[in-house]
């Protein structure tokens, strides 16, 4: 079973464009869960443009109050302290998710768009690391489907990689010519992930359109979807929307 974590992120984007809390993004994280996701994801950035410490904090008691379902935090280990973001590690460190996603995004970044340059980064991750799976925390590195890169996120004492999956929903977007090398990259570095006993988590852009071929991906264990799915759920309501992600990765 591949699972699915929904992002709520733009759930939060529409609630920070009021004053309020209106829609409450713990609420729609329960709907989530009670339509069977299997986890949920937030990225908090410096800007709090979006998902708040606070949030992070609620949705943390949520997911520890519901048996099997996996809380799942990402972001820059080197963002922020910004105003009141206290930054990733004591946040993460607080609130304890199952898992924490290393990302390698500038503060002032519109979206993730890159993976870890671990040969630059990967000196100063690891005590990161270690020090996130000293508390339980599953660790996983955001990550191009480069296999130098995948080797030195094994070096640095990662227990999963996410894939960052933009470039190949670009191409099945455009009907590209190069779709069939980015997918068989993509499914090379997942190969070599599971060789080096690393898990493989997968997200960015995806949708119910590219999501049918990637969930072919080899060893595929998490995939993490938040834009599209919001979007699918203003036509088809929260519950179904996850509904239909759900049936999309059990290949129906
Ligand atoms: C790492 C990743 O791909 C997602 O977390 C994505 O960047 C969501 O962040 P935004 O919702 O701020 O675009
Ligand atoms: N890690 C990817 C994620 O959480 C959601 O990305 P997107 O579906 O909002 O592009």
């Amino acid at each position: 079973m591949i699972a699915l974590s929904v992002n709520l992120n733009k759930i939060a984007l529409i609630r920070n464009s009021r004053e309020g809390n209106y829609p409450d993004v713990v609420a729609h994280g329960r709907v989530c869960l009670e339509a069977g996701a299997q986890g949920l994801t937030v990225h908090p950035r410096p800007d709090q443009r979006h998902i708040r410490p606070d949030d992070v904090r609620a949705l943390a008691e949520l997911c520890r109050s519901r048996e099997e379902a996996e809380f799942n935090v990402e972001g820059n280990p080197f963002a922020g302290p910004l105003k009141d973001y206290p930054g990733l590690m004591p946040l993460v460190l607080e609130t304890k998710p199952d898992q924490c996603t290393l990302v390698p995004d500038s503060n002032d970044q519109l979206t993730s768009d890159h993976g870890f340059d671990l040969e630059r980064d990967g000196a100063r991750l690891e005590p990161l690391i270690a020090q996130l799976k000293d508390a339980n925390i599953r660790v996983s590195l955001f990550m191009d489907p480069e296999p130098s890169q995948i080797k030195l996120a094994k070096e640095v004492g990662a227990d999963r990689i996410e894939l960052y999956t933009g470039p190949y929903a670009e191409a099945v977007k455009h009907q590209s010519d190069e779709l069939e090398s980015i997918f068989a990259a993509h499914c090379a570095a997942a190969e070599q992930a599971c060789q080096l006993g690393l898990g493989v988590n997968a997200g960015h852009d995806l949708n119910l359109i590219n999501l049918p071929r990637y969930r072919t991906l080899p060893g595929l264990q998490e995939v993490s979807i938040g834009h599209a799915l919001t979007v699918d759920a203003i036509s088809m309501g929260l519950e179904n929307a996850v509904t239909a992600y759900l049936n999309c990765l059990a290949g129906n």
